[in-house]
């Protein structure tokens, strides 16, 4: 080592004085050593202290993890990956004991599910057409336009107008039997899935209102209906709502960016990031409080389909009319 090395050319001595100055060398050589092993040892430390924080570091941005405004941001479902299924399970909230418990169908088991394996995206794609086909009739002069095919609600300008009253002429020439089937099927197959998850028969369960499709640009808000990004919880929001399924039509930084589906849990965000064909559902208590992020550029597609165990609120698949 460079200090020893320095001091063993300055040792010439040999006995009497020597002797002293021989013991002081080595105290000042072995003090030497004691502080280059003991720089050495915190220079070792200090190595890894920075291998640790980069790995940890490295693991938080490796896109399962990241350090957000709000505490950690986790991504349950990246756009890029097809998902078979995956489930994860919450505390149910206790805004199930505030209304008629249907034993069998009201929430027991709480928590989300994300699926690409039930809807394809080629179904993805002819479903976003019947949305993009009914949407051109209307369209919100903000950024977020609406179109309930059970209640022919469709976004126009600041307002709403019943589509099948005020484009009845359109309207047999806009929608096809077909897409009515695809509908019924697609709403079929979420429910199967949802009843599964829960453990619930899928005859307990109905669909509710609204069940609508939206499109989502980046357009300026210009009335409440617009502000799709504030968190909230459907069953509040909705009322009939048990069990809460959004279909995809469009894919997260391919067709738009932003418009994340972000999960608000205490210290955590979780996300799932729109894929066409993707199906995500949840109960739809507290438990799972969400916001949709804002979009940034381009158009997003997406249907809401919602289920209650409520028969009095049950509704029929939408129909042609
Ligand atoms: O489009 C989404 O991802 C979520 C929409 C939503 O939260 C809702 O319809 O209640
Ligand atoms: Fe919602």
């Amino acid at each position: 080592m460079a200090p020893q090395r320095r001091a063993g050319s300055r040792t010439p001595e040999s006995g009497g004085a020597g002797a002293g100055a021989r013991a002081e060398e080595r105290r000042r050589l072995s003090s030497g050593v004691k502080g280059s092993v003991q720089k050495d040892s915190r220079r070792k430390w200090l190595k890894v202290a920075f291998l640790l924080s980069s790995a940890m570091l490295g693991y938080l941005l490796s896109g399962s993890y990241l350090l957000g405004e709000d505490g950690v941001t986790e991504v349950l479902a990246h756009q890029g990956e097809s998902l078979q299924y995956k489930f994860i399970e919450v505390p149910c909230s206790e805004d199930y004991d505030s209304h008629k418990r249907f034993e069998g169908c009201t929430p027991r088991k709480c928590g989300r599910g994300i699926t690409d394996a039930i809807i394809s995206r080629e179904e993805a794609e002819r479903i976003r057409r019947i949305a993009e086909k009914g949407l051109s009739l209307g369209g919100s002069d903000g950024g977020a336009s609406i179109l309930d095919l059970h209640s022919g609600a469709l976004s126009l300008g600041k307002h709403f107008v019943n589509m099948y009253r005020y484009f009845s002429d359109k309207v047999h020439d806009t929608f096809t039997e077909e897409d009515f089937h695809l509908y019924r099927d697609v709403r079929q197959r979420i429910q199967q899935k949802i009843a599964l998850t829960f453990g619930i028969s899928s005859s307990s369960m109905y669909l509710t209102k609204p069940t609508f499709f939206s499109r989502i640009n980046n357009s300026e808000a210009k009335t409440t209906h617009d502000e799709y990004w504030h968190p909230h919880i459907d069953k509040v929001t909705y009322g009939s709502f048990d069990y809460t399924s959004l279909l995809y039509l469009s894919d997260y930084t391919e067709d738009f960016g932003g418009g994340r589906f972000v999960f608000m849990d205490e210290g955590a965000n979780r996300t799932v990031e729109p894929r066409a064909g993707r199906v995500s559902f949840f109960t739809s208590g507290s438990e799972n409080l969400h916001h949709v992020e804002k979009v940034h550029w381009g158009t997003r597609y997406a249907i809401t389909i919602s289920f209650t165990c409520n028969p009095d609120h049950g509704i029929g698949d939408p129909v042609l009319t």
